[in-house]
């Protein structure tokens, strides 16, 4: 919040300080070296075009004000004098402020609800990041019903990865519902809201140039194929657990299949289990539960379908097998 705050200073006095913002082009952004403790306030001024001017006030260093010389940012596109700043030639770490302000520049946009933002490219990027695990950041989303072995996959991918030395991170449905994504239910536009926040967040592991498994249902092929356009062209490895619903409904380990088939699951039920001495209970939200009363929408081109041979399902690690000689295959396990 202070760095954040500082940017928006965009010009201050210099007693005092170490080095301040220069907006004297708009390829250029540097920070205020703001000492956390010193800073005992801050106070919103007003605001002009969208950006707000704030006064710091600090224990050590007098108020900070706007001086007189004019400037421009771009807000939404467009190029806006944001008014009178001065000291734009105040000692900036030349190289970091170049890094920092990343190829949009000062541009400010609207991003869905959010106003007034702006994209910084960080110093070291994802190529960097890639050469030093010695691999490339991608997703692996394992789709498929529940009990169809998603989360076991995931398990024997990531345990098989780590023994090469690779990086990888697993995003499960039923965990990440546990923080993240606890505020949604199993209705039709949070199943979608649930898709959308996975990949986003899978996004991140990748360009951190992690191998981010996936495992969650995703149902409907649009959130997925949603998903897949988040990423750079082959970034996105699709991987469909097709298992025959009679199987999955055969090891049904949560005895989800069970209360579905009796009815209830749509609609919402609480279930209620006893552990150690402790009632642990679960709300259940739905508008159905996939492949009984909602639907599941297999991929048509995924890159990877793990199904049974003759009636019978590979082991979980030679599974997780497969997907690994995917990845030598296409390379992403090298920089
Ligand atoms: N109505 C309904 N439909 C499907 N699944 C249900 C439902 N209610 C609870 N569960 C449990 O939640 C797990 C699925 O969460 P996901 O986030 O992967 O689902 S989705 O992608 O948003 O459809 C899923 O976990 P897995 O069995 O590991 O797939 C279920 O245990
Ligand atoms: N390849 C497999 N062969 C036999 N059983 C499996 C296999 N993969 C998973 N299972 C079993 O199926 C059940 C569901 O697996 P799980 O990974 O929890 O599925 P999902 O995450 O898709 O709900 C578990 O009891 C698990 O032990």
């Amino acid at each position: 919040m202070i760095a954040a705050a500082a940017r928006l200073l965009l010009g201050c006095s210099s007693s005092g300080l170490e080095s301040a913002v220069s907006m004297s082009s708009p390829q250029k952004l540097g920070f205020l070296n703001l000492q956390e403790s010193n800073v005992v306030g801050f106070e919103k001024r007003g605001t002009s075009l969208g950006l707000s001017v704030v006064n710091v006030r600090s224990k050590v260093l007098p108020p900070l004000e706007a001086s007189k010389e004019s400037k421009t940012v771009y807000i939404n596109g467009k190029a806006e004098s944001i008014g009178d700043f001065s000291d734009s030639s105040l000692d900036l770490d030349e190289d970091l402020s170049n890094d920092c302000a990343g190829k949009n520049g000062h541009m400010i946009s609207t991003i869905g609800k959010s106003t007034n933002i702006m994209w910084h490219e960080s110093s070291v990027g994802k190529l960097e990041r890639q050469k030093l695990l010695q691999q490339k950041g991608c997703v692996i989303w394992i789709t498929g019903l529940s009990g169809s072995g998603k989360s076991t996959v995931a398990c024997a991918l990531s345990r098989g990865l780590h023994y090469r030395g690779k990086l990888c991170y697993i995003l499960d449905g039923d965990n990440v519902r546990h923080g993240l994504n606890r505020d949604l239910t199993f209705k039709a536009e949070d199943r979608a809201e649930n898709i959308r926040r996975i990949g986003e967040v899978a996004k991140l592991f990748a360009d951190a140039g992690v191998i981010c498994v996936a495992s969650v249902i995703s149902p409907y092929r649009r959130d997925r194929d949603a998903c897949r356009a988040l990423l750079p062209e082959g970034n996105f490895v699709e991987v469909f657990m097709d298992i025959p619903l009679k199987v999955c409904e055969a090891r049904d380990p949560k005895g989800l299949y069970k209360l579905a088939r009796a009815g209830k699951i749509k609609g919402g039920i609480t279930v209620s289990v006893l552990c150690l001495n402790k009632v642990l209970t679960w709300s259940l939200h739905s508008a159905g539960f996939t492949g009984i009363d909602d639907p599941y929408e297999p991929p048509l081109n995924s890159e990877i379908v793990l199904r049974q041979k003759g009636g019978v399902c590979a082991s979980p690690s030679d599974m997780a097998e497969e997907v690994i000689s995917y990845l030598e295959e296409v390379g992403y396990l090298q920089a």
